[in-house]
């Protein structure tokens, strides 16, 4: 596994560390990683934790800014002037754009903009990637494959789009941790007791995800499968169906989380 050199993690909460823990869960040398965090608790074994900017950061430094989108100002202040031309930058800020990095971080060459989702952790997310023009072959080849054992990686060649797509892969777990819940609490409207339900609607939505990402036939071929003709499931798709309720409601949920990204990138 062609690991960086060094790894340096600008915060590591939730989205960071579950990065940082499927790294160090694949072989990642703990010794090669620096995490900065405000708070300076200790993250994983032999990893160094700081709570302020190191006076240089190590040769072949491959940066990972995970903070949140509007500390991108102050800290790109604080880091720029200890990059050097081989240091490479992964941001996983949401809204932040490629032109915006690349005005705070004037004359690093390698930037690629990177959006993943919290099943990184187990080694089953989705990995949104752009980088434009200066990056090089070799950086764009090294950030991909640091990537691939977090999940699915894809490319997104037109940046317009990652907003999108962090609306659907990016957002998409809270989404689908909604609908789980959902599933049960409706359960519980009639009448199953609540903890059984909870647990049926989450094994439910477990195997139905597993089976689809196996089965040949698509998710909507999928579900005619489990519709018998004149029986219950049909009653009910006919309800998420009538008027494309559950599409639109998807491309209304979508719309919103993708709206709030370009807010974002207006410094909103
Ligand atoms: N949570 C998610 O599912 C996803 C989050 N993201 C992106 O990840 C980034 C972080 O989001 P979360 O992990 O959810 O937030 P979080 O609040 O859990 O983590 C933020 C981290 O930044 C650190 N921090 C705070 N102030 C700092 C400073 N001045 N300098 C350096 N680090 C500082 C905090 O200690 C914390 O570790 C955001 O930019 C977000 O857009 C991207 C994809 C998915
Ligand atoms: O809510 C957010 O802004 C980030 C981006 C994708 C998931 N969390």
């Amino acid at each position: 596994m062609p690991w960086p050199d060094h790894l340096f993690l600008v915060g590591c909460g939730n989205m960071a560390g579950q990065m940082l823990a499927r790294w160090l869960a694949c072989g990642l040398d703990p010794a090669r990683v620096t995490v900065l965090r405000p708070s300076g608790r200790a993250v994983a074994d032999g990893v160094a934790v700081v709570t302020g900017y190191p006076d240089a950061l190590p040769a072949g430094t491959t940066v990972l800014l995970g903070m949140k989108p509007y500390q991108v100002a102050e800290v790109a202040t604080a880091l720029a002037p200890l990059c050097d031309a081989d240091t490479r930058i992964i941001s996983i800020l949401a809204g932040t754009t490629l032109a915006e990095l690349r005005a705070r971080f004037v004359g690093i060459r390698d930037i690629v903009r990177a959006m993943p989702n919290l099943p990184v952790g187990i080694g089953e997310g989705v990995i949104a990637l752009h980088a434009d023009a200066p990056t090089a072959g070799e950086a764009r080849s090294a950030v991909e494959a640091l990537m691939t054992p977090l999940g699915l990686a894809e490319w997104i060649p037109d940046e317009a789009l990652f907003n999108q797509v962090t609306a659907l892969s990016g957002c998409g777990p809270a989404f689908l941790f909604r609908f789980i819940d959902a599933l049960a609490r409706a359960g519980e409207a009639i009448g199953i007791p609540a903890d059984q339900a909870a647990r049926m609607a989450l094994a439910t939505v477990q195997g139905s995800a597993a089976m689809a990402a196996r089965a040949d036939a698509d998710p909507a071929t999928l579900a005619d499968h489990v519709a018998s003709p004149g029986g219950m499931t049909r009653q009910g798709l006919n309800v998420l169906d009538a008027d494309d309720r559950l599409l639109e409601l998807l491309i209304d949920t979508l719309t919103a989380a993708r709206d709030r990204g370009e807010a974002m990138a207006r410094g909103e």
